[in-house]
């Protein structure tokens, strides 16, 4: 009934494709990702996506003469509102684009910043955006101020009314900033004691990480049976849920695990966000177990695959964490791919192909995950070569060992451990 007061606002999505900074995505999934981000948003309609080639950036208006006409015409013609550039745009560009084409125009880091304060479920998710936002804007504010300087031919005059404009909303700003990272350390605090009181729960921990919209969360109702906003648009999960979940261990008994859900991971992140992430993948950090997911059927999969490891590793995520590679979605593939994936999958054992969907593989992978929470112990014997100490003074730490004898070739050792154990020693 009230379809008429709130009509989508018609939006218009620019992928500029840079020549002279060609990245290994193209640009077609380029801006496909990029119109997948602004139907995100919600009561937003993308009226069209094109690819811009932009041979060289203008200062100014970001594009050419020729090119902001042709646009404006298109534009208008299709009675746009809003328009999304995949890409940083800076503030006079915005300004200048906006006046020529009549329109609020947003770059990527505005959309997806965006997007996260529609998502923040928690308190800690809402300050973490409104941080991300007010960098974002402080950094703003700098850059009109270097262009102002410019403008004055870099005599590096100080006064009048634009520069002190500018310096009170960046204190008001810095304030602001001050005030809600105070509050958000309080959050971490009190999520430090529940985390403490969680450790004393012997329980492990087991993390979904993935590219956006690979299927965790589908993955995670299918598994828990619990209500996490299932849906079919990206970043539905900024902040990490949790729920217990009681698997069979290979005698017919029970053990119990955490998965916990998580944000899902993006090429090129604002840099303002890193933080937020940072945050919100703590609990990652804290994993026993993490399930990376990856949207097999996607065409860029092992792309994206590379962007989760890479953001994995900023947060300081070991290389060698305990990880299990998780193909989702292999119903969609067609079925040769779908074969050789399983024929993959079955090779190597922390490999698997599912359907989060369908449920095909999750059987196998819930059984492999509660297999590797095994305490039941093996005891092997190996040699331990002199040159590898470090993985000798591991299994000391870990303690491990019961007996060892010098060699010829290195350290003769019996070791009693769990499965657990076995996998870890060898990534070491
Ligand atoms: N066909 C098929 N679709 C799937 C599968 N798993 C997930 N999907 C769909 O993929 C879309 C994204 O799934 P989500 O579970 O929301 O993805 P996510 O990884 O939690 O996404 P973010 O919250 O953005 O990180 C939804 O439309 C799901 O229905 C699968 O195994 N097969």
């Amino acid at each position: 009934m009230l379809e008429h007061e709130t009509r989508p606002t018609r939006a218009w999505v620019l992928h500029p494709d840079i020549t002279s900074n060609r990245t290994r995505r193209d640009a077609t999934s380029g801006l496909e990702e990029a119109v997948a981000l602004a139907a995100a948003l919600p009561n937003l309609e993308v009226v069209g996506s094109e690819i811009v080639r932009l041979p060289k950036i203008q200062p100014g208006h970001l594009f050419g003469k020729g090119k902001i006409e042709e646009l404006r015409q298109r534009l208008q013609d299709a009675d746009v509102e809003l328009v999304l550039v995949d890409g940083p745009v800076t503030p006079v560009q915005q300004r200048n684009l906006e006046k020529v084409w009549k329109v609020k125009l947003l770059d990527r880091t505005g959309l997806i910043l965006e997007i996260f304060s529609d998502r923040a479920r928690t308190r800690e998710g809402v300050l973490q955006v409104e941080m991300a936002a007010l960098s974002y804007q402080r950094t703003r504010l700098v850059r009109a101020w270097t262009h102002l300087e410019r403008q004055r031919g870099g005599l590096g005059f100080v006064g009048g009314p634009g520069e002190t404009q500018i310096e009170a909303d960046r204190r008001a700003i810095d304030e602001q900033l001050g005030s809600l990272k105070r509050q958000l350390d309080k959050v971490a605090k009190t999520r430090e004691l529940h985390r403490a009181s969680r450790a004393k729960v012997p329980f492990p921990i087991v993390a979904l990480v993935g590219y956006t919209n690979a299927g965790k969360s589908t993955f995670f109702n299918k598994v828990t049976g619990a209500d996490v906003f299932a849906k079919d648009m990206l970043f539905a999960t900024l902040d990490p849920t949790m729920r217990s979940l009681v698997l069979e261990t290979a005698h017919g008994g029970d053990r119990e695990i955490i998965l916990s859900d998580t944000v899902g991971f993006i090429s090129n992140l604002p840099t303002q966000l890193v933080a937020a992430f940072r945050a919100t993948l703590e609990e990652v950090l804290d994993a026993d177990l993490i399930l990376h997911v990856r949207d097999i059927s996607h065409h860029q999969t092992d792309e994206q695959a590379a962007d989760v490891l890479k953001i994995l590793s900023d947060l300081g995520i070991k290389e060698n964490a305990p990880m299990f590679e998780v193909w989702n979605k292999i119903d969609l593939l067609p079925d040769e791919a779908r074969e050789a994936r399983l024929a993959r999958a079955g090779e190597e054992d922390d490999k698997f192909a599912i359907s989060a969907v369908t449920g095909e593989g999750i059987d196998d992978l819930l059984a492999a995950v509660s297999a590797y929470f095994e305490d039941d112990k093996i005891e092997r014997a190996f040699v331990v070569p002199y040159a590898q100490g470090k993985k000798r003074a591991w299994l000391f730490e870990e303690g491990v060992v019961l007996s060892e004898e010098a060699g010829e070739d290195g350290y003769a050792m019996r070791v009693l451990w769990t499965p657990r154990q076995e996998k870890e020693f060898r990534d070491i």
